[in-house]
């Protein structure tokens, strides 16, 4: 059994509980239980303040967490991450009041900064030679300045109309984050096992995510140039189609460079282009 920490309620609560659902592992969740147990794989789920998770992980409370790079950052606790899991990606940026005049970090000198992560900013202050007064808050942050609590704020950005919305314009990015699974250091070669099944199967889904299947109609003619640009997991499947010298190619395309692909098969002669999400990806 491998115990996996997950956040209650939050930005990472919703995704985290999916991936474990898309991995085929069922939990049955009692509303406010704040523990419970898969039915079918060796899994127990803690749901916690986001905050807590790597000191759990790190005392071996949690086997396992999913929680955002910044807290990990943050907490700077003896643990690893196992895997980085593309979602709630984000930025902890320095802002200040849109009329203030910025030209580099230095104009931080002797201001005050209010923060939820006095460490991943003492570092980076220090790193830069600035002193500066860093207050800690735990929530709200971005008000800070137009109560005059402090001159600049450092928080976590995404879209950016937090910042907007209070009069504030971002200066540095001090961080880059996104959701990660993180390990203890402390686990048995049977509990590592069951990790690495876990790990299989998130590694299947992300695959799966980051690519097409894709149909096509191509004349015998230019095939060669199709397949070619289609080399897909092994090489494409061409099926021959009931009209003679017209053959079907099924292959994957990666997600990163679909259009263009796209653009050069259609060049290349394909006809009647079918492209359908994969479920999971498994090489
Ligand atoms: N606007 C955002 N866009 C994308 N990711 C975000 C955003 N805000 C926060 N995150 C990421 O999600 C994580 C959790 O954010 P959330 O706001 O739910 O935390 P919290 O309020 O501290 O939650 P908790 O109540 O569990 O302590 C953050 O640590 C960060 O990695
Ligand atoms: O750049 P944006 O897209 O506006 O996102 C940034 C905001 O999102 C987070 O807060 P959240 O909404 O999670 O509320 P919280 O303060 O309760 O954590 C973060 O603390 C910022 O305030
Ligand atoms: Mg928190």
């Amino acid at each position: 059994m491998i115990r996996l920490a997950i956040q209650k309620s939050g930005r990472l609560s919703e995704a985290s509980s999916q991936l474990i659902k898309d991995c085929g592992i069922n939990i049955v969740n009692g509303k406010g239980k704040l523990k419970a147990t898969a039915s079918n794989f060796p899994l127990e789920i803690l749901f916690l303040r986001d905050d807590d998770i790597p000191g759990y992980v790190a005392d071996g409370v949690a086997d396992l967490g999913i929680v955002g790079e910044n807290v990990v950052a943050e907490k700077a606790k003896d643990i690893h991450i196992v895997h980085r899991l593309g979602f709630s990606k984000c930025r902890l940026s320095l802002a200040i009041p849109k009329a203030d005049t910025y030209n580099s970090i230095a104009d931080l000198e002797g201001k005050h900064i209010a923060t939820s992560y006095p460490n991943i900013l003492g570092d980076y202050l220090k790193e830069q030679k600035v002193n500066a007064n860093i207050h800690e808050i735990s929530g709200s942050v971005e008000v800070a300045p137009s109560i005059g609590l402090a001159n600049a704020v450092c928080d976590i950005v995404s879209s950016g109309s937090t910042l907007f919305t209070n009069g504030l314009k971002e200066v540095e990015v001090i961080f880059r984050s996104e959701a990660v699974m993180i390990g203890s250091p402390e686990v048995n070669a049977e509990q590592q096992k069951i990790i690495e099944k876990l790990l299989f199967r998130i590694q299947s889904l992300q695959r799966a995510k980051n690519n097409k299947y894709i149909l096509l109609n191509a004349p015998k003619d230019q095939l060669d140039a199709i397949i070619e640009l289609l080399p897909g997991m092994r090489s494409p499947t061409i099926l021959p189609l009931a009209e003679d010298g017209w053959y079907s190619v099924h292959s994957v395309i990666n997600e990163n460079d679909f259009w263009d692909k796209i653009e050069s098969i259609k060049e290349a002669g394909a006809q009647g282009i079918l492209v359908v999400p994969i479920e999971k990806m498994i090489l």
